[in-house]
C-alpha cells in the first residue's frame, strides 16, 4: 500500500516551486502525493497544473503587529486549523512537508496535534514568520543558507542549499534561441522580477533599452504588466510569466536582473548565470532578498544593486561591471552551495 505525503505552502511561487521540484523527483508508486494550500493563493494554479489533489484551506495573513485586520486573520488561521485538521485525519499522511508562507502554519500546527511528524525547509537568509512559528513544530528542518543555521535549534536542522526543479536544469540553448527568434551570437539579458513581477525594475529596463542595444533581452515582467508599447520588437521580448520555455530561456542567458528571491537566485547559481540582484527594499517587504544578496556578493556569484539607486543609468553601468566579472563569477559558481538539496530531501522523505 502506498504512504501518504502532504505538501503545504503557498503565497507566491517561491513557497511553491520547490515543493513541485520535490514531488516531481517522488516516485508516485510509493507515495500517495496531496496538497493543503489556501483556496485561491498561486499554489493552487500551480498544483492542479501538476495534477496533483489540492485541498483548500482557510489562511489569513500573520502580522507582526495587532490591528482590527489581525484579529480577522487570527479568526481566518484558527478556522484553517479546523480545516487542515479535517483533511489531515481524513488522509493519515505519514509525514508533512512544509515551505512556509502563511497557509502552512495552520497545517503543521493540526499536523503536530495528530502527531504527523513534519519536515520545513527554509529557503531565506533569514527565517519568515510561518517557519519561525513552525519551527517548534517541526520535527526537521532544512535551510537552503548556511547562515540560516544561527536562527534554528542546532539539534534538528541541516543547511542543505536550495530544492531547485532538475527540470530547470535540462534546457537548450539552440531550443531558447529558437523560440525567441534571437540571433545565437549576441549575448542574451533575461530580467526577472520575482514571481510577481517588479514595477520600479520593468520601467527602468524599458527606460535603459536604448542603452542596452548589445542585448537580447527576455523580460518576464509579472501579471498584468506587459507594456503593449513595446510590443514586437526583434530585441526585446516580454512575458508576464513562462512555465515549460523557461529552462530553455535560462540556457540561452548569458546574464540576469533579478530580484533576490531565494528560489531565483539558487536556479540562477546551479545554472552559473552571472546576476544582478536587485532585491526587494525593506518598505516592500521584511528584508529577506536584501540578506540573501549580500550572502551570495559575498561569495562572488553576484552584483547587487540596492532599488533606491536604481535609475537607467546605474542599470547600464552595472551591467558593464557584470561583464567585466562574468569569467570570475562562473569560476565562483562552481562551489559547494550547489549541493544536490532535492537528493537529500527525496533520502529523508524514502526513509520516514
Ligand atoms: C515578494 C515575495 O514575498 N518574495 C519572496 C518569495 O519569492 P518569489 O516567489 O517572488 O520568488 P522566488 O525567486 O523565490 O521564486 C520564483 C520562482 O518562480 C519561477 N518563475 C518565475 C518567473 C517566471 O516567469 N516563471 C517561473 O517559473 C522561478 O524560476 C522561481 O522558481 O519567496 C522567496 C522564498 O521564500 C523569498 O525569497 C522572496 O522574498
Amino acid at each position: 500500500m502506498k504512504k501518504t505525503i502532504v505538501f503545504t505552502g503557498g503565497g507566491s511561487a517561491g513557497h511553491v516551486t520547490p515543493n513541485i521540484a520535490i514531488i516531481d523527483e517522488l516516485d508516485q508508486n510509493v507515495w500517495d502525493v496531496q496538497y493543503i494550500g489556501s483556496k485561491n493563493g498561486i499554489e493552487k494554479e500551480l498544483i492542479e497544473k501538476i495534477s496533483i489533489p489540492y485541498h483548500g484551506i482557510s489562511s489569513g495573513k500573520l502580522r507582526r503587529y495587532l490591528d482590527f485586520e489581525n484579529v480577522k486573520d487570527g479568526f481566518r488561521v484558527l478556522k484553517g486549523c479546523l480545516d487542515a485538521r479535517r483533511v489531515l485525519r481524513k488522509l493519515k499522511p505519514a509525514l508533512v512537508f512544509s515551505k512556509g508562507g502563511f497557509v502552512s502554519v495552520p497545517v503543521i500546527i493540526a499536523a503536530k496535534s495528530l502527531k504527523i511528524p513534519v519536515l520545513i525547509h527554509e529557503s531565506d537568509m533569514t527565517p519568515g514568520l510561518a517557519n519561525k512559528i513552525a519551527q517548534r513544530f517541526a520535527t526537521k528542518i532544512f535551510t537552503s543558507f548556511e547562515e540560516t543555521l544561527n536562527y534554528f535549534p542546532k539539534d534538528k536542522t541541516a543547511a542543505i542549499g536550495s530544492p531547485i526543479r532538475r527540470g530547470i536544469l535540462k534546457g537548450s540553448p539552440y531550443k531558447g534561441i529558437e523560440l525567441l527568434g534571437f540571433d545565437r551570437r549576441r549575448p542574451v539579458l533575461t530580467v526577472m522580477g520575482g514571481s510577481l513581477g517588479a514595477k520600479k525594475i520593468n520601467e527602468t529596463i524599458r527606460a535603459a533599452l536604448p542603452q542596452l542595444k548589445d542585448y537580447q533581452i527576455i523580460h518576464l515582467c509579472g501579471k498584468g504588466n506587459v507594456d503593449e508599447n513595446y510590443a514586437n520588437q526583434k530585441d526585446y521580448k516580454q512575458y508576464e510569466y513562462v512555465h515549460d520555455e523557461l529552462p530553455h530561456f535560462l540556457a540561452a542567458t548569458d546574464f540576469v536582473i533579478t530580484r533576490g528571491g531565494s528560489n531565483s537566485i539558487f536556479e540562477f547559481l546551479a545554472l552559473r548565470i552571472p546576476m544582478l540582484i536587485i532585491p526587494l527594499t525593506k518598505n516592500q517587504s521584511r528584508g529577506d532578498q536584501i540578506l540573501n544578496g549580500k550572502s551570495f556578493q559575498e561569495k562572488g556569484y553576484a552584483m547587487m544593486l540596492e532599488e533606491e539607486h536604481l535609475s537607467a543609468e546605474t542599470l547600464v553601468k552595472h551591467l558593464a561591471d557584470l561583464k567585466s566579472k562574468r569569467d570570475d563569477m562562473k569560476q565562483k559558481m562552481t562551489s559547494l552551495d550547489r549541493k544536490d538539496a532535492i537528493g537529500i530531501l527525496i533520502e529523508e522523505i524514502n526513509g520516514r
